[in-house]
Formats: C-alpha cells, structure tokens, sequence
C-alpha cells in the first residue's frame, strides 16, 4: 500500500474508528521536517514528515510528549502513532488549533510544577536529539559532568570539527575545565525538561490553554528551560512572571543561563553556520571573564 493510503490505515488502527481516503496537505516545513495536516473530512491530524532513515528522530519526539503529557503537569499534542511507510517516516499526533496568544501565566506556572516533580537522575534512558543534531544522554548523578560531557562539551568538539576553532575552542575549554565556579552554593534538583523550549514551541488553544510542543526531552537543571525560553524571545512577560511567583530563581542563574544557551548557540553554529559561531565565541568570552 502506498503513502497516504499507508497512513490512513495507521490512524484507523491506532485510534480504532475507521479513517477514510486521507487528504494530506503540507502546512509548512519546519528546518526538521515537513509538517501536514491530514483530514479525512471528518478528523482531522497533524503530521510530521521525514524520510524514513530519520524515523529516530520522530521516535524520540514521540517519547518525549509521552512523557511530558504522563506528568500530568503540562498540555502536549497527543502522539496517535508513527512508522515508516515505503521511503517516509512519519509522527501523527492530535491536531491542535492553535494561536500566538493565550494564558502566558498559566505556562509559567504549569513548567514551574512539572519542573517540581521529584526525578531520580540527570539524563535520559536513550541518546536523543537536539534539532537536527544527536544529543547523548544516559543516566547521570552528576549534574555539572553531564552538561560538561554531554552538552557543552559534545557541541564544543563537533564546532572544531565543523571548523569553528580559534577562541571559541580555547575559551570552550577553559568553560569546561572551570565548569564547578559556575555551581557555588547551587546544587540543581534533576527536574524533567522540554528542552528545546524556544518561544516557536508553544502555543495556546482557543480557550487560552498553553501548548508546548516540538521537545528534546531530558532530566536535568530547570534553569536550562528557562535560559532557552530567554534566548530568541516570544514568551509573553507574564510567563516568566508566573514561572518565578511560582518557583524562585537561584541568583547565579543570571550566569547559568549563558553557560545554558551557549549549548543551543552552538548547536545553532553547527546546525546552520553563519553568525551563529561568533555569537558562540563571545558567549564563551563572557563567560570565562566571570571564572577570572
Ligand atoms: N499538534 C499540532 N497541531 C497543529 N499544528 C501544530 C501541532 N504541532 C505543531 N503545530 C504547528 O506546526 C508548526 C511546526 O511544528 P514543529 O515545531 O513541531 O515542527 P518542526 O519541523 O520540528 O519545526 P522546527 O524544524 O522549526 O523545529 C508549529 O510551529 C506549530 O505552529
């Protein structure tokens, strides 16, 4: 059978009410994947679309909603199904309509609660990704060694690769040998993270209830969710209000949160190249000023 038929027949299956000849209409293609809508007229889902060697990276996405809306703390789209049919990969979830503005406070206080739910360990069971880019995990009991190894580190080594040397690369090391002076007094709880928390990850249905969407899962520092929902901006004010009435920040968060983002930019850098390595490179710069 081929694509779409395939895939109707998967809905059919995985939500037991039969899903007739599905029209599939692409709504746009993220930088990941192809994002679409298919409707047989009566219900209505949302697809993502890869090829099928990358079915990883949707598999991992399917797993991070799972457990982001198990919480019971935030709302996701609902994963109904994903596979490989002939040459394509796809990720069928809820479709949601939703809009730029909502109940901003309401997010706040939902991540601050997920956040507060107790988890055992830093990491996550199996290697995900981070956009486009593998993002190593396992389970971890040390904070500041697995965003040294995992994160910064891992992003450091494949920007020398990519060909980003020179200060970034001295600077970058000097982060990573330092890595505890950025920890005084601060001992992060392992709390469940989106992870890609960027302000083109939520949105809000009609009645102002917040969506978050698209994660990169993981357990780790709560201060890493905020940092990248800080970095490119579209979280309303009232959001990081919530979030802090809610749950306090640490007062070295306002250092962190560049030791946070500087994963992201230079995952950016090694993503998309252009200005990204040089913001990296004085992020790194600023950042090894407050070690001396
Ligand atoms: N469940 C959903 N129902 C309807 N629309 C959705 C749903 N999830 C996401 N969208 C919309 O589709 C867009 C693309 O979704 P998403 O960010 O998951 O795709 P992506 O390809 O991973 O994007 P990127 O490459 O930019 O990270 C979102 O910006 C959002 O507006």
């Amino acid at each position: 059978m081929t694509f779409p038929a395939a895939l109707a027949e998967a809905i059919a299956a995985a939500t037991g009410a039969p899903f007739g000849a599905a029209h599939l209409a692409t709504v746009g293609g993220g930088d990941i994947h192809q994002a679409c809508s298919v409707s047989d007229g009566a219900r209505r889902f949302f697809v993502k679309l890869n090829t099928a060697a990358r079915l990883s990276l949707l598999q991992a996405e399917a797993e991070a909603l799972a457990a982001l809306a198990a919480s019971g703390r935030v709302r996701v789209p609902q994963v109904v199904c994903l596979g490989v049919s002939g040459d394509k990969a796809y990720l069928v979830l809820e479709h949601l309509d939703l809009r730029q503005a909502g109940d901003a406070a309401a997010l706040g206080a939902q991540l601050a609660a997920l956040h507060r739910v107790a988890q055992p360990r830093f990491g996550w069971a199996r290697d995900n990704w981070i956009g486009s880019m593998p993002q190593p995990n396992g389970w971890h009991d040390d904070w500041i060694a697995f965003w040294r190894d995992q994160r910064l580190g891992y992003q450091l080594r494949l920007a020398a690769r990519n060909g980003y040397g020179g200060t970034l690369q001295r600077d970058g090391e000097s982060l990573l040998a330092d890595l505890d002076t950025f920890f005084d007094g601060y001992t992060p709880a392992p709390s469940l993270l989106h992870g890609d928390l960027w302000g083109g990850n939520h949105g809000y249905l009609a009645d102002g209830t917040p969506v978050i969407f698209d994660p990169a899962s993981y357990v780790g520092d709560r201060e890493c969710d905020l940092a990248m929902s800080e970095l490119f901006g579209g979280f309303a004010p009232a959001f990081h209000a919530a979030y802090r009435e809610a749950w306090p920040l640490d007062p070295g968060y306002a250092v962190r949160r560049t030791l946070y983002n500087l994963y992201h930019i230079l995952n950016h850098a090694n993503m998309f190249g252009g200005g990204y390595a040089a913001q990296a490179a004085r992020m790194a710069a600023q950042l090894v000023a407050q070690i001396r």
